[in-house]
C-alpha cells in the first residue's frame, strides 16, 4: 500500500484456513502485505462468480469503513458445464466428500478447476476490482486430512497428491488462491 493510505487492508471472511492461507502467502516474498482480519459472514447473491465477488467486496468495505478484500471460491466440474461453481459451499455442506465424487458417477471426466477469485475495493463507494487465480484438478475418493473444505477430494493435475496431502507451503505454490494473490500483490504494489 502506498504511504499515504492510513487504514490496514482488512480481509473479511468468516473462514478461518481462508484466512491463515491468505496470511501465509502474503507474508512470503520480499514485499510482505499485512492484513488485518474481521470475520463477518456477508451475504452472498446468485450469479458467475465475478459477479458474486464483487457485491460480496462492495458490502464488505461498507461494514469495514475502508480498503478491504473479500475472497470467493468456485469449484467447477467440466462434467457438469462448470456447476458446482460458486454454490460449492453448500454442495459440500450438504454431499460432503463422497457426494462431491458421486455426483461424477457415470461421467467419462473428472476434470475440475479451482477457482479462487479476490475482489479489492479501496473503500465504500470504490468499485471492486477482481483478481483471479486457477488450477486444474481432479476429483478423487478423499485422501488426507479433511481440514479444509474440499482439500482431500482435490487432486491438482500432475502432483499425484490431493491439497489436503500436501504441506501447506506446497499447496501455496499452486494454489488457485495463490495465484490470484500474486496478482492482487502486484496491484497493491502498484499503488
Ligand atoms: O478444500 C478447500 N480448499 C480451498 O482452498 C478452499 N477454498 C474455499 N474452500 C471451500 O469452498 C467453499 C467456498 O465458499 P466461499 O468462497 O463462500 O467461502 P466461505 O463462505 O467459507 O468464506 P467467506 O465467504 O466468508 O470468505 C467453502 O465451503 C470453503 O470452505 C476450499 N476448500
Ligand atoms: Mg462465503
Amino acid at each position: 500500500m502506498s504511504s499515504s493510505s492510513s487504514k490496514a487492508l482488512v480481509f473479511v471472511t468468516g473462514n478461518a484456513n481462508k484466512l491463515r492461507e491468505v496470511k501465509e502467502i502474503l507474508s512470503e516474498g520480499g514485499h510482505p502485505i499485512e492484513v488485518d482480519s474481521q470475520s463477518l459472514e456477508i451475504p452472498e447473491i446468485q450469479g458467475t462468480t465475478q459477479e458474486v465477488a464483487i457485491d460480496k467486496c462492495r458490502r464488505a468495505a461498507e461494514l469495514v469503513g475502508g480498503p478491504c478484500i473479500t475472497e470467493d471460491t468456485a469449484l467447477c466440474y467440466k462434467a457438469l458445464g462448470g456447476l458446482p461453481g460458486p454454490y460449492i459451499k453448500q454442495f459440500m455442506t450438504e454431499l460432503g466428500h463422497e457426494g462431491l465424487n458421486n455426483l461424477l458417477v457415470g461421467f467419462p471426466t473428472k476434470a475440475a478447476e479451482a477457482v479462487c477469485t479476490f475482489a479489492y475495493s479501496a473503500g465504500p463507494g470504490t468499485e471492486p476490482i477482481v483478481f483471479e487465480g486457477r488450477t486444474d484438478g481432479t476429483i478423487v475418493p478423499a485422501r488426507g486430512p479433511k481440514v479444509f473444505g474440499w482439500d482431500a477430494v482435490f487432486e491438482p493435475i500432475g502432483t499425484g497428491m490431493t491439497y489436503a496431502e500436501m504441506p501447506s507451503d506446497e499447496k501455496n505454490k499452486i494454489s488457485h488462491r495463490a495465484k490470484a494473490l500474486a496478482k492482487l500483490r502486484a496491484h497493491l504494489q502498484s499503488l
